[in-house]
C-alpha cells in the first residue's frame, strides 16, 4: 500500500518536468525528428489522437468535502494479485530507439513502485532479459503471428519466465495509415530495435529464407500482419496457456460481450493511442458503455490519453479497474533514461494521490463512486 507518507516517493534532486506538455516538448528536442514523430503521431488526420486527450476535459468530477482523507489506499487486486496502485505501463515497442537501455530502464523504474510492466512483442530485448532485470509483475503483449509455432513459442517463453498475463492486442491486425511515418519513410523496425524477442526465437528464425537483418524485419512485419485474426483464435490461445488472457483494443460493448463469451479474463478499452484507426471514438467515451456491459464480471482496463493523475482518476470514476500509461513514460525515457521514468512515475503517483484526497476518496473502490458529469 502506498500512503501519504510513503518511502517510495522519489526525492527530486534535479529539476524534472512535471507537466506532460513539457515532457513532450523536451523529448521533441532530444530525439531525432522521425523517431519523435513515430512516438507522437497518430493515424490519418490524427483526429482521434487529438480527441483522446481533449475529451478528458469534458468529464468533470464533483468532489466530496469534509471526509477523513488522511489515509489513502491506492491498492487494487487484479487477477488475484495485490498491486499498490491501479497504474500499469502500456506495451510500447522498439524502446531502444529512445534510449539504449530501452525496456530494461523502464522495467527497473517501474520496479521502484511495483508497477506491472507489459513487454511488447516488438521489444528491444528478449523476454528472458527483461524478466531478469527486475522483480515487479510482468505481462506479455502478444502480436499474433500467422506462424502458430512462433505465437505459442512466445507465449511459452513468457510463461516460463514467470510473466503473469498475456495481453493480446487485437486492433493491429495491420499497421494503421500513419502519414507521418510514411512521409519520413520511417519503419520502426528498420533500425533493428524491435526484434529482441524474435532474434532468439528458433521457430521464427528457422522460418526465414536467410538470416539477414532485412529478412528478419520482413519476417516480423509479415508475421504480425494478420487480418484473419478472429474470435476462434482466442479459443486456441486459451488451450495453450493458463495465464489470464486480456484483450487490448476493445471499443464496442458488443465486442466486450463477445470477449466475455469467449472466456477472456480481462479487456483493455483502447484505441491504441489513436495510432491505428482515425475517426473513431475517443477511448474515454467508449469506457462507460463497456463498463456497463461487462457489469463487473471481468476487469476493465483503460488506455489512450492518460497524461496525468487527474486523467487516471477520471477513468476510474468512469468504471476502469486500472489504467495504462503510454506516451508520457516514453518521453520521460527519452529525457532522463531510467531515472527520468522513475521521476515521472513518482510524480504521477503523487499527483494521482493528491487528486484522490481532494475528491474526498480514500480507496479505489470509493474512487469508482466519484460523481462525474459530462459537459
Ligand atoms: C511508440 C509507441 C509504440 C507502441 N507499441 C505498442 C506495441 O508494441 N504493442 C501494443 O499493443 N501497443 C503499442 N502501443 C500502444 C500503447 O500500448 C497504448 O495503447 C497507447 O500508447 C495509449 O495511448 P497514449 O500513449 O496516448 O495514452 C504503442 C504506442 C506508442 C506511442
Ligand atoms: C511493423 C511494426 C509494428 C510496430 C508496432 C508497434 C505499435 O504497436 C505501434 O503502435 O507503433
Amino acid at each position: 500500500m502506498l500512503n501519504t507518507s510513503n518511502d517510495n516517493i522519489v526525492q527530486t534532486t534535479t529539476k524534472f518536468p512535471y507537466r506532460f506538455e513539457d515532457l513532450e516538448r523536451i523529448a521533441k528536442h532530444t530525439l531525432a525528428e522521425n523517431v519523435f514523430s513515430y512516438i507522437y503521431s497518430g493515424a490519418s488526420a490524427e483526429n482521434t489522437l487529438q480527441k483522446n486527450n481533449s475529451t478528458f476535459h469534458k468529464y468533470n468530477m464533483i468532489p466530496r468535502l469534509l471526509r477523513d482523507v488522511s489515509k489513502i489506499d491506492m491498492s487494487i487486486n487484479l487477477f488475484g494479485k495485490q498491486l499498490p496502485t491501479p497504474l500499469i505501463l502500456a506495451p510500447v515497442g522498439v524502446l531502444k530507439m529512445v534510449n539504449e537501455m530501452g525496456d530494461l530502464a523502464v522495467v527497473k523504474a517501474a520496479e521502484t513502485f511495483n508497477l506491472p510492466f507489459i513487454q511488447s512483442t516488438v521489444s528491444s530485448f528478449s523476454i528472458e532479459e527483461v524478466s531478469q532485470a527486475s522483480s515487479n509483475p510482468k505481462w506479455f503483449q502478444l502480436y499474433w503471428s500467422k506462424n502458430l509455432d512462433v505465437t505459442f513459442n512466445m507465449v511459452n517463453r513468457a510463461e516460463q519466465a514467470g510473466y503473469e498475463a498475456i495481453v493480446l492486442t487485437i486492433d493491429t491486425v495491420t499497421l494503421g495509415w500513419r502519414e507521418s511515418d510514411l512521409h519520413h519513410g520511417f519503419s520502426p523496425l528498420a533500425n533493428g530495435y524491435g526484434q529482441g524477442i524474435w532474434e532468439s526465437d528458433t521457430a521464427f528464425l528457422s522460418s526465414l529464407r536467410d538470416g539477414s537483418q532485412n529478412a528478419m524485419i520482413e519476417g516480423i512485419i509479415d508475421n504480425i500482419n494478420f487480418p484473419s485474426l478472429q474470435w476462434q483464435h482466442i479459443v486456441e490461445l486459451k488451450k495453450r496457456t493458463h495465464l489470464p488472457i486480456i484483450l487490448k483494443g476493445i471499443l464496442h460493448p458488443d465486442d466486450a460481450l463477445l470477449a466475455l463469451q469467449y472466456g477472456v479474463d480481462g479487456i483493455i478499452v483502447s484505441n491504441h493511442g489513436g495510432r491505428q484507426l482515425d475517426g473513431i471514438i475517443p477511448s474515454i467515451n467508449a469506457l462507460p458503455a463497456i463498463v456497463k456491459a461487462i457489469d463487473g464480471k471481468i476487469p476493465v482496463l483503460f488506455d489512450s490519453g492518460i497524461r496525468r493523475g487527474n486523467d487516471a482518476l477520471k477513468a476510474i470514476a468512469l468504471g476502469a479497474d486500472a489504467v495504462l500509461i503510454g506516451r508520457p513514460f516514453v518521453y520521460s525515457l527519452a529525457i532522463g533514461g531510467e531515472e527520468g521514468v522513475r521521476q515521472f512515475l513518482s510524480n504521477f503517483i503523487q499527483d494521482f494521490q493528491t487528486n484522490m484526497i481532494l475528491t474526498g476518496v480514500c480507496s479505489i473502490k470509493e474512487a469508482k463512486e466519484i460523481h462525474i458529469v459530462r459537459e
